[in-house]
């Protein structure tokens, strides 16, 4: 599918909106109060001892505030932040070059980590570890390996799916944390925020409705924010209100839950070929059309999360619950 996809949780271009309603400091990070009070702590005692903080691995769903952490944090702690990408550092000269270049205390962000090349990888472990880099320079008999020392810097890792990540490279992280799926007061606390930045007038009916559809995730309360604005200024009042929100969200395919066609799909197709499930992941992605790594990652979880799909050693089973949003009847045994 090569359309635009409105609850797509993974970025599609940054622009100077989405670029205004990135929150720079904790104050401005809503919800993930825990994780927030834990950083604040380590964030004041790496300053109390001028070192650099222990490297934090952050995994869970696309688009739940990971880059925008390591942002936060940066600025917190008022170091530069590097950001780059697993599948971007090709050879280990690349990472190489990235760290040589960091500063005392600074902070490395690798999105996608999951995805290093193995020979990258490895030479992560020293300079995680040892704060050392060993270079290989020069070919055949006469190579050999220099070592260098590395400022003492901080590596933030994020991954969709942290049971990817190889253990030695999962054992130097300091900090694990799971990012979660946001409340709805979190949400809408989110989209007032933007509503407030964008200089968009709204009633709170407008702002709950949005923040029900949003799947949990402030990319997607920020993008449909963004179009319920646009529906208002057109077809409405001007004003962001339910009506506007329900107008464009129809329009847009996006259900009462927040589910797309897609998520219908999946489900509808577990119900419809299989009766229901127990279907394996690689059975559905190929009836589907759709790659196996969307919908594990992207659609499933969220599924999951509000009760449609279960997750069984046999495969993905629909729920009750998930019936009956489809409107879907199905006589379920005491067992289920
Ligand atoms: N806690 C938060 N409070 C307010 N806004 C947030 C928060 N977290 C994320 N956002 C908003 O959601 C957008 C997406 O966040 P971000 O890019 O950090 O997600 P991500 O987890 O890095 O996603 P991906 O896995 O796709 O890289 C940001 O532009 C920001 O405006
Ligand atoms: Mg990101």
């Amino acid at each position: 599918m090569n359309e635009e996809r409105i609850l797509e949780p993974k970025e599609l271009g940054e622009d100077n909106i989405q670029r205004s309603l990135r929150p720079k400091t904790f104050k401005e990070y809503i919800g993930q109060q825990d994780l927030k009070e834990k950083m604040n702590i380590f964030i004041k005692a790496a300053k109390m001892r001028n070192e650099s903080l222990d490297h934090i691995l952050l995994y869970g769903p696309p688009g739940l505030g990971k880059t925008t952490l390591a942002g936060v944090i940066a600025t917190e702690m008022g170091v530069n932040l590097k950001i780059t990408t697993g599948p971007v550092l090709e050879k280990a000269g690349d990472l190489a070059a990235i760290l040589t270049s960091l500063e005392e205390n600074d902070i490395l962000f690798i999105d996608e980590i999951h995805r290093l090349n193995t020979s990258v990888e490895e030479i992560l472990y020293p300079a995680m570890e040892d704060g050392e880099l060993d270079i290989l320079i020069g070919k055949g008999p006469s190579a050999r390996s220099i070592r260098v020392e590395l400022s003492q810097f901080t590596l933030i890792g994020a991954t969709t799916r942290a049971g990817q990540l190889s253990t030695p490279l999962r054992d130097r992280f300091g900090v694990t944390h799971r990012m979660e799926y946001y409340q709805l007061e979190e949400l809408k606390e989110i989209i007032r925020r933007g509503a407030n930045i964008l200089n968009i007038s709204y009633d709170e009916e407008g702002i709950t409705e949005i923040a029900k559809r949003s799947r949990g995730t402030p990319r997607i309360a920020n993008r449909l924010l963004k179009r319920a604005r646009d529906f208002a200024l057109v077809e409405g009042s001007g004003v962001l209100e339910k009506e506007s929100v329900d107008g464009i969200l129809r329009l847009l395919g996006v259900d009462d839950n927040g589910l797309d066609e897609l998520d219908r799909n999946i489900l509808l197709s577990i119900i419809n070929v299989y009766n229901g499930g127990p279907v394996g992941i690689e059975t559905l992605s190929l009836l589907l059309g759709e790659d196996r790594r969307t919908i594990e990652e992207v659609y499933e979880p969220y599924l999951v999360k509000i009760g449609f799909i279960k997750r069984t050693p046999r495969g993905r089973v629909v729920t009750e619950f998930g019936y009956k949003h489809l409107g879907i009847e199905k006589i379920f045994s005491e067992k289920e």
